[in-house]
C-alpha cells in the first residue's frame, strides 16, 4: 500500500531508534517518527484518509462484522484473550496518570474472564496497571512483558493454588532504570509538558502535552541522556517515547511466556486473541502471524502498518467484541436453560442478548 503517510519511512517507525551514532541525523529520524504518530495531512484531506481506510479495511476487517470466522477459526480449541491497556481498555487522553476505564468496561473484562484466561499485557509498570484494572482473577504483565504475576485470586485457570506465575527478566536493570529516571526527570524539567514515567523496568518520556516544535529539543535532552547507556533501547508508542532494556523480551515472548503458564506445552493447543493499538503490540502481533496460531486484532481509526489480521476501531468496539464473545460462550448455557425450561413448561421471553445471539 503507498500512501503519504506509509512513504514516511515504515520502517524506522516500526523499529527501535538507534540511540548512538551522528547525532543530528539521528534526532531528525526521532523527531519524524514523533510526528508520523500523529498524520496531519488527514485533517486537510479528509476524502484522502477516506480512500486509505477503505482499502486498509479490506485487509484488516472490522473483527466485530468478522465475528463468526473469527469463532469458527478457533475450531474449539480453548480461547485465551491478551488485553492491551493504554487505548485498548481505555481511551487515550492527555493525562497518563488519569487513563481510567469506565465500569461498564470492567465489567465486560470480568464477564470475559470467567469463560477465557485472560491477560492485561501494558507497557505501564503490573501495579499501576492493576490499581486501574482492578480485577485479581486475571493475569498481568506489566513494563512490556517484563513483569508478569498470575491471578491472585478468583481463577479458575490459576496453574497452581499455592503457586503464582512470576517472570522478571529484567530484574538486574533495576538500579539502572531508577538513575536514568531521575537523570531524565532533571533534564526534561524544562520542558514545558513533558511527563517522565517509572514503569519499573522500563520509562516512558510522554510529548502528548509538548509544543511540536519543542519536539527536536527534547529529543535531544533524552538522547543526551540515554548515549551513555547502550544497554537500554528506544521505541516509540503514542506520542511516548518508550525506554527499555536491550534484552530479548517483549509483548510477544510474554504472550508464549504466558500460553506455557496455563499448563498448554503446546501453542497449537489454543487460540490466543491478542488485541492491542501501539506499536510494542506489534511483536505480539508478529508471534501470532508467524505461528500461523490465533489472531491480532489492532485498534485503530487509523491506516497503519500491521501485523494483526483484524481492527476494531476504539475501546468502545473492543468492549462490544468482548461482550460478543462472552454471549458467544454463553449461548450452549442459555439453550439448554430454555429446553430445561420449556420441558418445565415455563414460557420464555427472550431478552434482547438472547435476540442478538440466536440472530
Ligand atoms: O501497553 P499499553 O498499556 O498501551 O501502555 C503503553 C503506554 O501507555 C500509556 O501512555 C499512553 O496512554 C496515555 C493515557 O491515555 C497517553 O497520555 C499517552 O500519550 C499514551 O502514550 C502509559 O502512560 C505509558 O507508560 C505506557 O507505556
Amino acid at each position: 500500500m503507498t500512501s503519504g503517510y506509509m512513504t514516511i519511512s515504515r520502517k524506522k517507525l516500526l523499529h527501535n531508534l538507534d540511540i548512538n551514532g551522528g547525532s543530528t541525523e539521528r534526532i531528525n529520524t526521532w523527531v519524524d517518527s514523533m510526528r508520523a504518530s500523529s498524520p496531519t495531512h488527514y485533517k486537510s484531506n479528509p476524502s484522502l484518509a477516506q480512500d486509505h481506510l477503505k482499502s486498509w479495511m479490506l485487509q484488516h476487517p472490522s473483527a466485530l462484522d468478522m465475528f463468526e470466522q473469527i469463532t469458527k477459526a478457533s475450531k474449539g480449541k480453548p480461547i485465551v484473550m491478551f488485553l492491551d491497556y493504554d487505548g485498548t481498555l481505555s481511551p487515550i487522553v492527555n493525562d497518563p496518570d488519569r487513563a481510567f476505564m469506565s465500569d461498564d468496561m470492567r465489567e465486560t473484562v470480568r464477564k470475559l474472564a470467567r469463560y477465557f484466561p485472560t491477560a492485561i499485557v501494558s507497557g505501564r509498570c503490573r501495579d499501576k496497571v492493576y490499581n486501574f484494572v482492578r480485577l485479581p482473577e486475571l493475569y498481568y504483565a506489566g513494563s512490556h512483558g517484563m513483569d508478569i504475576k498470575g491471578p491472585s485470586k478468583g481463577s479458575q485457570y490459576k496453574k497452581n493454588a499455592h503457586e503464582s506465575v512470576l517472570c522478571q527478566p529484567a530484574c538486574e536493570f533495576l538500579p539502572m532504570i531508577d538513575e536514568v529516571y531521575t537523570a531524565l526527570l532533571e533534564k526534561t524539567r524544562s520542558t514545558p509538558g513533558a511527563k517522565v514515567e517509572n514503569n519499573k523496568f522500563c520509562l516512558s518520556v510522554h510529548f502528548r502535552c509538548v509544543e511540536e516544535k519543542k519536539w527536536s529539543e527534547l529529543a535531544q535532552k533524552v538522547r543526551s541522556v540515554l548515549k551513555d547507556y547502550p544497554e537500554l533501547k528506544l521505541a516509540q508508542g503514542r506520542k511516548v517515547l518508550e525506554i527499555r532494556p536491550t534484552i530479548k523480551w517483549d509483548k510477544g515472548k510474554a504472550l508464549e511466556f504466558l500460553v506455557e503458564s496455563l499448563g498448554y506445552t503446546n501453542f497449537d493447543e489454543v487460540f490466543p486473541v491478542y488485541i492491542g493499538d501501539d506499536r510494542t503490540d506489534e511483536d505480539a502481533f508478529k508471534v501470532l502471524r508467524e505461528r500461523g496460531q490465533g489472531i491480532g486484532i489492532l485498534v485503530s481509526k487509523i491506516p497503519k502498518e500491521t501485523n494483526a489480521s483484524y481492527s476494531l476501531q476504539e475501546p468502545s468496539e473492543v468492549m462490544k467484541f468482548l461482550q460478543r464473545l462472552v454471549d458467544w460462550k454463553q449461548l450452549p448455557i442459555r439453550r439448554q436453560f430454555r429446553i430445561k425450561r420449556r420441558l418445565e413448561g415455563v414460557k420464555i421471553i427472550p431478552t434482547p442478548t438472547d435476540q442478538i445471539c440466536l440472530g
